[in-house]
């Protein structure tokens, strides 16, 4: 691409566990050893921090936005569909994303075992190499509440190639 400029994108979220049970997704991937989390959508947590930084490097407003919280059309929905769009409306303005790099903060489920699929689920919406996909974890250390187990967070950057 001629004119192109690279630019970094930003995203974070964090969801409580829920109560009732309820299927854990992260990252498009269905983990079944630790209880879901609170989400109008299936609340990945994962997805929903690198669809943001998508978003936000492209300029483009946040999935609160295009996926608005109250929307019926939005219950249960696969946070993968939600980064597949970012990937999409970054595209439709002649962009591609270069890379995504994450980090989880959660105390538990153990994340590394689910790494590879993750990669595969999220490099495929994404459009890009699983090795253009960083996913790392950490926990809170029983910091706060997230090192009380109450929920999850998320940090991603994206680097997109945008026509100038
Ligand atoms: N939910 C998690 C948290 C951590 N890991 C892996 O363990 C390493 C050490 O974590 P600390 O919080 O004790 O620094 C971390 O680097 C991850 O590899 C994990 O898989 N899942
Ligand atoms: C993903 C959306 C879509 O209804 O809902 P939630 O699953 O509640 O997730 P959150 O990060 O709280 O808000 C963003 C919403 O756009």
């Amino acid at each position: 691409m001629s004119d192109c400029v690279t630019l970094c994108g930003f995203g974070y979220d964090i969801h409580r566990f829920s109560v009732e049970p309820r299927p854990l997704y992260l990252g498009g991937v269905r983990i079944s050893e630790t209880n879901g989390l609170d989400g109008h959508s299936d609340a990945d947590v994962l997805c929903h921090a690198i669809a943001d930084a998508v978003l936000g490097a492209a300029g483009l407003p946040d999935i609160g936005y295009w996926f608005p919280p109250g929307d019926a059309g939005c219950a249960g929905i696969s946070s993968l569909l939600i980064v597949a769009r970012a990937v999409e409306l970054v595209e439709e303005q002649g962009g591609r994303v270069i890379n995504v790099d994450a980090s989880l903060i959660a105390e538990a489920p153990k994340i590394m075992p689910h790494v590879p699929a993750m990669k595969d689920a999220l490099s495929a919406v994404l459009h890009v190499s699983g090795r253009r996909v960083g996913i790392k974890a950490t926990t809170n250390e029983k910091l706060g509440a997230l090192g009380r187990r109450e929920g999850i967070a998320a940090m991603a950057v994206a680097s997109v190639l945008m026509p100038e």
